[in-house]
């Protein structure tokens, strides 16, 4: 048996319209549309082998047109998994791509909010549910917050790549006008005060739940008298993993706070007491409002690409408030107390990935991102890794998230740093080989840690690790 045989023997293929074919075995240490080589070229099987790993954990975790980001731990839609899934499923099946957003705000709420998680079925495995988040009487389809805003990049990054153009110009007509009420509505809900950066009312709003970025906002906030309550992520996750209970009643606090004004959204942004201006959501939602305005152009509506520029110019200047020069790195801030954070987190690049950094900054950021990576195995660590309270192992307080290094990876190869982006790619596919495809990952060891058979690590390889999928058309200004 020849080495094309034998590959196809024991490689499972996935029957979808970009399935890897024996021709393509030849060529797939140089992926067909490679930009940039990052799979070893000795090590054809592991990479397919990885491949068709994340095309199945994919299908495995398909629940039909939306994706769970983990059995167990994570079974409903999550919003920004999905809007990063949807990156994996366009290099399988472009319609299911659309179809992944389709869901997601098919759950849009009237005032323009897409929830950060949407219950499509009723599920035993994860708390706080349905139930909590509206009541008992009347179970709400979604949560009453949403997450850092994906799902504009995805939308032109889909549009951008399509085979088929004419499925995608007809899926961008149809999902504009939500994506449009969607920034507005972070704009009039999240930035009334309009200073050009929006707040974050939850940890869970910002992606990255128990990051120490927020240690002192949440302890500020006082802990309710709440109905009893019981985990469900403790009996997936080892505890040493996942947020300490004293979040966890304070994470509830403030659902409860908000479920009692039924999540008015003229209301939250004064009653919170936890009110941050996090990095993550304001880079993310940076840059989607660069993509939406490239969208906006393309569909030639000038008023509505005019009125994105204008929240694009404030918060571009808004932006420099959370520069601190002397970290080296930009900081979230505690909008109740007007102080930056203390703590140094990766959201801290992800200026980069939002092309708002100047050249100046940008080039002290890769400095800084140099320094971590050489204190760690296994970059990026979501926390300083020369920090005391560094864990590597529990929920965003150390360990490697994939998705984060895709973003800034992307974000400095923008600004020229080629070098460290292929670092950084190099390292997060050699983590994936070596340790499967998990939910993060420990920086010291590589070990792989929280949810198994992770979603959005899978969107990751299948559209990223790849094709050396970095380089975007949003271009450093
Ligand atoms: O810990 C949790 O229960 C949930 C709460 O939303 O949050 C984690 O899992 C989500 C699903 O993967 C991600 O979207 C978040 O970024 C991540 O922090």
């Amino acid at each position: 048996m020849g080495p094309v045989a034998c590959l196809k023997s024991v490689v499972p293929q996935v029957h979808t319209h970009r399935s890897l074919h024996a021709e393509d075995i030849s060529s797939v240490a140089v992926l067909p549309g490679a930009k940039n080589v990052v799979l070893p070229k000795g090590d054809v099987y592991k990479s397919l082998q990885l491949l068709e790993v994340s095309k199945q954990i994919l299908i495995e975790n398909d629940r039909g047109g939306y994706t769970i980001p983990a059995k167990g731990l994570y079974p409903y839609q999550w919003n920004w998994d999905s809007a990063l899934v949807a990156l994996g499923w366009a290099t399988l099946d472009e319609g299911r791509a659309w179809q992944e957003l389709e869901k997601l705000f098919s759950a849009q709420w009237e005032d323009g909010l897409v929830p950060h998680i949407v219950f499509h079925q009723p599920s035993p495995t994860y708390f706080p549910g349905p139930e909590i988040w509206g009541s008992v009487e009347q179970p709400m389809g979604s949560t009453g917050i949403t997450q850092p805003p994906v799902a504009a990049i995805t939308v032109r990054k889909l549009y951008e790549t399509a085979l088929n153009k004419e499925l995608a110009l007809q899926k961008l007509k149809e999902l504009f006008p939500k994506l449009l009420a969607w920034h507005r509505w972070f704009q009039s809900a999240r930035d009334p005060e309009n200073t050009g950066l929006v707040a974050t009312l939850h940890p869970w709003e910002s992606g990255m739940d128990n990051s120490p970025a927020w240690d002192e906002a949440l302890y500020n906030v006082p802990v309710d008298q709440i109905p009893p309550y019981v985990r469900q992520d403790l009996g997936h996750v080892d505890s040493a993993m996942r947020p300490k209970q004293e979040e966890y009643d304070r994470y509830l606090t403030l659902l409860y706070r908000f479920r009692a004004v039924n999540y008015d959204c003229n209301q939250l942004y004064f009653l919170s007491p936890f009110r941050v201006t996090d990095l993550c959501t304001n880079s993310v939602l940076y840059r989607a409002n660069l993509d939406l305005r490239w969208l906006a152009n393309e569909l030639g509506q000038d008023q509505i690409a005019e009125e994105v520029d204008g929240w694009i110019e404030k918060a571009r200047s808004a932006f420099d408030s959370l520069y601190d020069e002397e970290g080296g790195l930009y900081k979230s801030k505690d909008q109740l107390t007007g102080e930056l954070v203390t703590a140094k987190t990766s959201a801290g690049f992800l200026p980069l990935f939002a092309r708002v950094a100047s050249a100046s900054q940008a080039a002290d950021l890769a400095a800084t991102l140099e320094r971590w990576l050489n204190r760690v195995k296994h970059g990026i660590p979501s926390y300083d890794p020369e920090s005391s309270n560094f864990e590597p192992l529990r929920y965003w307080r150390g360990p490697v998230w994939v998705i984060i290094n895709w973003m800034i990876t992307d974000g400095l190869r923008a600004y020229g740093y080629e070098d460290l982006a292929l670092r950084v790619e190099a390292d997060t596919y050699e983590l994936l080989v070596s340790h499967g495809i998990n939910e993060y990952y420990d920086p010291v060891t590589g070990a792989a840690a929280g949810g198994k058979l992770f979603s959005w690590t899978a969107a990751m390889c299948l559209a990223w690790l790849s094709k050396g999928d970095g380089a975007h058309s949003a271009a450093a200004h």
